[in-house]
């Protein structure tokens, strides 16, 4: 199975509020984007991985990338866009395998086993996606701030990434939104918009998105419960 990944890793982090965006926050000891690399880069099915970062970042992005030991002939470097749908676009363009795996640069807690199912499913449907059940109640609100309705939750899911594709059908489904200004806050509502029948893989909660602040707490947590768990299987090298 020949299959490229693109990370799109060019947002400000707005809602996380940091001077440095928050793909650079350091997460125990090492940049979250390096986390997220890393992950990828050890996968055996992975062919290569294109980063979709800000013009103004990507000199700093190369002698990180370099400084951690990348091969830049495996980790290729594109321009983003203002929103997270172009920058997968612009990566999706330099993909050159059968098979596209999409995920944002700052979920550093991916593992390979959710990787393998995905990998899994895709082969069959030609899309999936990882998700986790919703565990809160979810209520659709007026814009004045009055509940209008209550979701049934027992079919409600988060939805997560790393989002898998046919390369084929993610070229399609983001060149017809790019076309109909379709916006989309993750790649699967493109391949709904065609009529694809996208399979749900169940992740993991640890899967978390640093979106606020608190992630940050969160994740470092994270970071100390798969260590110890790696340190009791002796797995930690
Ligand atoms: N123009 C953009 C916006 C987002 N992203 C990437 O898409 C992923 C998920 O986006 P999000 O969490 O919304 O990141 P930001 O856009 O940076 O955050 P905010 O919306 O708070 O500004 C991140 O890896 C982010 O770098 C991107 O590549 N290009
Ligand atoms: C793609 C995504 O991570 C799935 O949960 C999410 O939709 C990204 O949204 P954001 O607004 O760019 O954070």
């Amino acid at each position: 199975m020949r299959v490229g990944v693109v990370i799109p890793a060019a947002g400000i982090g707005k809602r996380m509020g940091s001077t440095v965006s928050k793909q650079f926050l350091d997460l125990a000891g090492e940049p979250v984007l390096i986390r997220t690399l890393r992950i990828f880069d050890s996968h055996p099915a992975v062919g290569h991985i294109v980063l979709a970062v800000r013009e103004e970042e990507q000199e700093a992005v190369e002698s990180l990338l370099a400084r951690h030991g990348f091969d830049p002939g495996r980790v290729l470097l594109t321009k983003g866009g203002e929103e997270r749908q172009e920058s997968v676009f612009q990566g999706l363009k330099r993909v050159n395998a059968e098979w596209v795996l999409v995920h944002d640069a700052v979920r550093p807690f991916v593992t390979q086993k959710n990787i393998d199912e995905l990998l899994k499913a895709v082969q069959e449907t030609g899309a999936a996606i990882l998700a986790v059940p919703v565990k809160d109640t979810v209520k659709q609100v007026s814009p004045a701030g009055y509940v209008e309705k209550t979701l049934e939750r027992s079919r409600l899911w988060a939805v997560q990434t790393p989002q898998a594709f046919s390369r084929a059908l993610l070229l399609e489904a983001h060149a017809k939104g790019a076309q109909a200004d379709l916006p989309a806050t993750d790649d699967a509502m493109l391949a709904e918009a065609l009529g694809v029948s996208v399979k749900v893989v169940r992740g993991d909660y640890a899967n978390l998105k640093l979106t606020t602040p608190e992630d940050l707490v969160l994740a470092e947590a994270i970071w100390k419960m798969r260590r110890s768990a790696d340190d009791q299987s002796g797995t930690r090298v």
